[in-house]
């Protein structure tokens, strides 16, 4: 039983923040992306980290006394033996750029020596140079391609610094009594790749939600802005602090260098703020992209390259310190200072390690400001309505004299305006006020597109190549309190961009709409109590029909827990959905589908409700039970349905507009229209021998009725439409049928008003002479270009 009456109230913030964290967990935990990108590879990354410090970190002998080594970490040994100015001027730049320091050695010999002997903890290289020009270069280490490596450096260095230096010998000095650096170099970064791809995995998922329309969709359904963001960021944050926490766990029981140490709870502070910039900075990048196929295809690498890249450049061209700077510009990218971290981790460098988690707040914040401005850059635009008659636009040149209904309905719009002096309290539940809304379309062209426009994917829009296509061309109708308003109109008529407009997915170029009150236009939480299905199914893929229901009942109303629970049974069984209801909504059947979108639209008991075509792909039976239903629940509630169907205008609506060429051409009840336009009625004789009687018969209504017109219809009856100029009555009709029954052999006969569908087809036919004037205009009605 559903219960009634309730007063229904939008949820608080934190309710709904609440509710979101529980949707994005549904989701995620059915992901497997989410497993290998948010789980495993961080896990991966730790785990190696782990195991690598047992491999390549060697351990230090027995006279192993790095604390009391005089020698820096970052020291370079040089012998001055023979230094000329070029050398000189070597060893100067290097300490410039690289901050190195030097220890020079009396003799050549001395070198090699002191490597072994002196058992130095973090020694990278020495170079000595000898004769004229000839330089050997010492590794403290046992991997073969890091020397290699240093040694391309080193060379490119002389290049960069117009140094003619011969590249005597490289020695590879092995020691088994040092540390060995390599693992201090690879760890940041191993660690830093694992914990990478959270950021564009993360920031896909919002980009999903505005390429399918799910923000929009959600917030439409009174989930506020602010707690979308909040919850999102909160969401990614805890599933980001899970992997960190164990990770940070392991590798502090394994002891590992730099997290085990002095400085371990500036370490586990590193890790956890990480995410605070990481995940923002994700959101920040996700703008970029509008269509999940191509954040998929770019956000992974880009992410990868613009975070990764500069970091290991940094590590090997500074492998100790790097200049503030250098580190103060590419900060910013919250891997590059994770990275940076670690890295001051390891040498111990306490201020360095304090100065990157502050960073890493400080552009977490920064991030934050950026998301909330770039979000509300991005809200749909207005444009510049063009008026102009002998612009390039398609201009409808029907000179049709504005009905008066339409009129009267317009005057009263504009007197609610004017008189409401602000006040709009009591506004019907829904206004439109003088919509406009244009669109800039492509120019059909017979021209094959350039190679260059196929790989673009079209010829870019220009004034020339271009026409305006006025999809609603000013529009004024309010819908009352328990009041269903039909929005009729031929394919391409402007009903679903007007309800787009009304839902805040496009912007209205001129004019606005009051939803109970509020401007669409100008105030923020405009939709507190709308539910809304939109034309296509806006479906999550991964959640059940009952998880529906859930989250679109938590998000728009306060209830217990019963009344939640005997809510949801109430949709359920009436759209005798019961069987599927713990089935994933992308395992439903398209009609199934149908009915958990309007199903969710009107869960929760919004005062106004917008319904796009809801009965498409419906059966008749189901569009039975939609239209009871609607008719159910639609006390105390104004409601906007657009249909093709006029058995469904008939059986649910209150008043009905017709649109054409996004203008309203009539508006007023059902039965107003056919009385007001289905001037005439129709006539169907079925003749006892069709063969036979039909010449007497059509002379027979020839005569009778002069103005009637013979119609094609099939079937073995004659079909006449009469104009209602002589203002006969039906009954006159049936009079005259009835006394001619016998004498003209017929069998039976009917006469009719003409129905609403005749008007509609009246319509719809000047929708078709409009389209003929607008040359190709057919073709191009439904190619979106934005
Ligand atoms: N984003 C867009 N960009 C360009 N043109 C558009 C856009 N959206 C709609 N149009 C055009 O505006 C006109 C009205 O479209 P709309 O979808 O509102 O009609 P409709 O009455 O809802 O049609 P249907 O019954 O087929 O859904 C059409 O000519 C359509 O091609």
């Amino acid at each position: 039983m559903r219960h009634q009456n309730k007063n229904y109230k939008r949820p608080s913030f934190f309710s709904q923040f609440l509710v979101i964290l529980w949707f994005r967990t549904k989701l995620s935990i059915r992901d497997k992306k989410f497993f290998v990108l948010g789980i495993l590879l961080p896990m991966i990354a730790i785990g190696s980290s782990v195991l690598l410090s047992e491999v390549l970190v060697f351990p230090p002998g027995s006279d192993y006394q790095r604390s009391n080594n005089n020698l820096q970490d970052n020291n370079i040994f040089v012998t001055p033996y023979n230094l000329n100015s070029q050398q000189n001027l070597l060893l100067d730049t290097m300490k410039l750029q690289y901050s190195l320091n030097y220890t020079y050695l009396d003799d050549d010999t001395d070198l090699p020596d002191y490597i072994q002997n002196k058992s130095l903890s973090s020694l990278n290289y020495g170079i000595s140079f000898i004769g004229k020009n000839g330089l050997n270069i010492y590794y403290n280490s046992s991997i073969e391609t890091i020397p290699t490596f240093v040694h391309s450096f080193f060379i490119s260095l002389f290049k960069i610094n117009g140094i003619n230096l011969q590249l005597n010998e490289t020695i590879t000095v092995l020691s088994s009594e040092v540390t060995f650096d390599v693992f201090y170099l690879l760890m940041p970064m191993i660690l830093q790749y694992g914990f990478v791809f959270f950021i564009p995995y993360f920031a896909i998922l919002i980009v999903t939600d505005r390429d399918k329309g799910y923000k929009n969709h959600l917030i439409l359904n009174s989930l506020r802005t602010s707690a979308y963001w909040l919850s999102n960021l909160a969401f990614d944050y805890i599933i980001f602090l899970f992997p960190t926490i164990i990770g940070w766990i392991i590798l502090y029981s394994f002891k590992i260098d730099g997290i085990y140490s002095d400085n371990s709870g500036k370490s586990f502070l590193l890790f956890i703020t990480f995410g605070l910039s990481a995940i923002p900075f994700g959101f920040v990048l996700q703008f970029i992209f509008d269509k999940e196929e191509t954040a998929n295809k770019w956000l992974y690498p880009f992410t990868s390259i613009v975070t990764s890249i500069p970091s290991a450049l940094i590590s090997v061209a500074f492998p100790t310190s790097t200049p503030l700077a250098v580190e103060l510009l590419l900060s910013i990218l919250p891997t590059f200072s994770f990275c940076n971290g670690l890295k001051a981790l390891t040498y111990n460098n306490s201020s360095t390690v304090s100065y990157t988690i502050l960073i890493q707040l400080l552009s977490g914040l920064i991030y934050l400001i950026l998301i909330y401005f770039i979000d509300n850059l991005k809200k749909p635009k207005k444009n510049e309505i063009i008026f102009d008659e002998d612009s390039e636009s398609i201009i409808n040149n029907q000179t049709t004299v504005e009905d008066n209904d339409v009129l009267n309905e317009k005057e009263k719009i504009k007197r609610l305006i004017r008189d409401s002096d602000g006040n709009k309290s009591n506004f019907p539940k829904i206004v439109v006020d003088g919509i406009y809304k244009q669109f800039i379309q492509p120019k059909p062209t017979l021209e094959k597109p350039s190679l260059i426009e196929k790989c673009s994917g079209g010829a870019k829009v220009t004034k020339k190549n271009s026409i305006i296509k006025k999809a609603v061309d000013g529009i004024w109708f309010s819908v009352e309190k328990n009041e269903i308003f039909g929005l009729l109109g031929p394919n391409g008529s402007g009903k679903s961009t007007c309800l787009n407009v009304l839902t805040g997915i496009l912007k209205a170029d001129k004019g606005d709409g009051y939803l109970s009150g509020k401007s669409i236009d100008k105030d923020k939480d405009v939709f507190q109590s709308i539910g809304s299905c939109a034309q296509n199914d806006i479906l999550f893929e991964n959640l059940t029909i009952y998880e529906h229901l859930y989250l679109f009942s938590r998000l728009k109303s306060i209830t217990t827990k019963t009344e939640l629970e005997d809510e949801i049974d109430f949709y359920i069984n009436k759209f005798s959905i019961q069987s599927f209801k713990n089935k994933k909504s992308s395992d439903l059947s398209g009609g199934t589908k149908r009915k958990l979108s309007v199903a969710c639209c009107l869960i929760g008991d919004p005062q106004v409700v917008l319904l796009d075509e809801p009965s498409t792909s419906l059966d008749p039976i189901s569009r039975n039970e939609l239209h009871s239903l609607i008719d159910e629940l639609k006390a105390n509630k104004s409601i906007i349905m657009t249909t093709h169907s006029i058995n469904e205008i008939n059986q649910c609506c209150n008043r009905v507009a017709i649109m054409v060429d996004g203008k309203i051409r009539c508006i007023g009840t059902p039965n107003h229209l056919k009385h007001k336009y289905g001037s005439g009625y129709t006539i169907d004789i079925v003749p006892k021998n069709y063969l036979n009687n039909s010449f007497e018969i059509h002379n027979f209504m020839a005569q009778t009725f002069p103005s009637a017109t013979r119609v094609e219809r099939l079937g073995r009856f004659i079909s006449y439409d009469l104009p209602n100029q002589n203002q006969e009555s039906l009954a006159t009709i049936f009079r005259i049928l009835q006394s001619n029954k016998q004498r003209l052999e017929i069998l039976d006969f009917s006469a009719s008003s003409s129905s609403l569908e005749k008007v509609f087809l009246k319509f719809a036919n000047l929708q078709e002479e409009i389209n003929k004037q607008q040359p190709n205009n057919n073709s191009i009605n439904n190619d979106v270009i934005n």
